[in-house]
């Protein structure tokens, strides 16, 4: 077979992948050193110099090689990561390693967006009136605007070096107090701040130190008007789209935000009581309605018509009989090219599992068998808890149903990985990291295939 003489590139790149076969740290170092770019490359069938160290067992190569920044994600063509290559051969050290280095791959999901509990709910709290009241006009309670359920946010778009781009705008009670005389006006008591390093040290160390509350204001006052309350580049999210606009808080904030609108969406939609129609008034610091009608049913007995809704929802990654391959489905309304993992709302009387092989059945008409949860997720929009499992499937064959999704396939776990690792390809788009959808995508590529 003829044999071409190498370019200088694929003569370095050989040499660098060389080196991590034998395990030659000083000429592996040196050649980063030279040629940064050359952590990641790959050569035959895909290998890069991380799985050919974790092949011939050397852990101090693997071990500079994630020091420098490489990447674990990248599979090679039998769809193999590093880590499932360490855990193979029985380098059991590296696999270690390399599961302690990133926790995506030792099974323990990263923290969710909108899940971080930033403030202190208390809600013990929400039924002491006089305490409420006396934390409403102290000069440090923090308080966030809400019209027509969206948050005023001040936009960091100068901000390049910074993904985040809103900012909820906090203010005072004397910016704010006039509106509490109006009777359409919501107050949510969030909870209090909790002690954290920005707290007082030395009000801390006396005891003296209160923890600021937080409220949501919710209102429907013109939203010009409200804009005037403070200078700046602020907004309410009106022209946007809010799946994506929420998705642009920092982690702190999200959560914040997640349950401030949930319960504020609950307010909007259910003025009224749900038993006999009557006015409703607005009861522990905003997180019940009772009906105003004293003979209601809903006064008396068990009852869940006067607290906030949360809706179930599961979704789940289904994985293919062989392990190897992942299905995915599309709706109409997604950007072209995205796929995303299946879901749909838990019915009344039904378990988690029975809800995964329902929904999965019926939008693509795949069989499932094993059901596992993962990790869940509220998504305030207006108010899911999204429950996250992975799915073994126990038939392979497709049959859409065209009401609820337009396609679903199977996926290799190559083709899933390089559009992790590659980021937006016209091929496939997978959702954004925010949400729970990409981090159980991201969860089954970095376990053992042959899990
Ligand atoms: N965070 C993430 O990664 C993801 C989040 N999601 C969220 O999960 C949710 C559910 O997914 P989806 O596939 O739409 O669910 P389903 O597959 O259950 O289909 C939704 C349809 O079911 C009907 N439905 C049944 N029960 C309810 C209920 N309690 N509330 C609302 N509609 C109900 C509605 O029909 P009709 O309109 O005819 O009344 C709705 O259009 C969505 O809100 C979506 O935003 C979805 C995927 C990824
Ligand atoms: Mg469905
Ligand atoms: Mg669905
Ligand atoms: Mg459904
Ligand atoms: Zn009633």
């Amino acid at each position: 077979m003829a044999s071409f003489p190498l370019s200088a590139k694929e003569e370095i790149v050989e040499r660098f992948l060389d080196a991590a076969v034998r395990g030659d740290l000083p000429q592996l170092r040196m050649l980063l050193t030279h040629t940064p770019s050359l952590i990641n490359q790959t050569g035959y069938s895909g290998w890069t110099a991380l799985m050919l160290a974790a092949r011939n067992g050397h852990y101090n190569v693997v071990e500079a090689l994630l020091s420098h920044g490489c990447d674990k994600l990248p599979v090679n063509s039998s769809s193999q990561t590093a880590y499932d290559i360490a855990k193979f051969w029985g380098h059991s050290h590296i696999s270690n390693l390399l599961a302690q280095t990133d926790d995506r791959c030792s099974g323990v999901l990263p923290e969710l967006y909108f899940c971080r509990e930033t403030l202190d709910r208390q809600s013990d709290k929400r039924t002491d009136k006089a305490w409420l009241e006396a934390q409403q006009s102290d000069p440090n309670t923090v308080y966030l605007l809400f019209s027509n359920i969206n948050p005023m946010v001040s936009r960091c778009e100068e901000d390049k070096s910074s993904e985040v781009l809103n900012k909820l705008c906090r203010f005072r009670y004397d910016g704010v107090k006039d509106l509490f005389q109006k009777p359409t006006t919501k107050l949510i008591f969030l909870g209090v701040e909790k002690m954290n390093s920005s707290s007082s040290c030395s009000q801390v160390q006396e005891g003296s130190w209160e923890p600021p509350a937080w409220f949501a204001i919710g209102t429907d006052e013109d939203a010009t008007e409200l804009l005037k309350r403070c200078r700046g580049k602020n907004c309410f999210f009106t022209t946007f789209s809010p799946k994506i606009d929420l998705l642009t808080f920092s982690e702190e904030e999200a959560g914040i935000v997640a349950h401030a609108r949930s319960v504020l969406v609950w307010h909007d939609r259910y003025s009224f009581c749900s038993t006999c129609g009557s006015g409703t008034s607005l009861e522990e610091g905003g997180h019940k309605r009772r009906c105003l009608n004293s003979e209601c049913r809903s006064l008396k007995g068990v009852h869940n018509t006067c607290y906030p809704r949360v809706d179930p929802v599961v979704i789940m990654l289904v994985v293919h009989p062989d392990r190897n391959q992942c299905l995915l489905g599309r709706k109409k309304s997604f950007p072209v090219g995205m796929f995303s993992c299946l879901a749909g709302f838990i019915e009344p009387g039904e378990a988690i599992e029975d809800a995964v092989r329902r929904e999965v059945e019926e939008e693509s008409g795949v069989k499932v068998g094993l059901v596992r949860y993962i990790c869940s997720q509220p998504w305030p929009m207006p108010s899911n808890l999204m429950i996250g499992c992975l799915a073994i499937a126990t038939s392979t064959n497709i049959k859409v149903d065209q009401n609820e999704i337009e396609e679903a396939r199977w996926f290799t776990r190559q083709q899933i990985a390089e559009s992790l690792h590659r980021g937006a390809n016209p091929a496939l788009m997978l959702p954004p990291s925010q949400t729970i959808a990409h981090q159980l995508i991201r969860y089954w590529i970095c376990k053992n295939a042959n899990l």
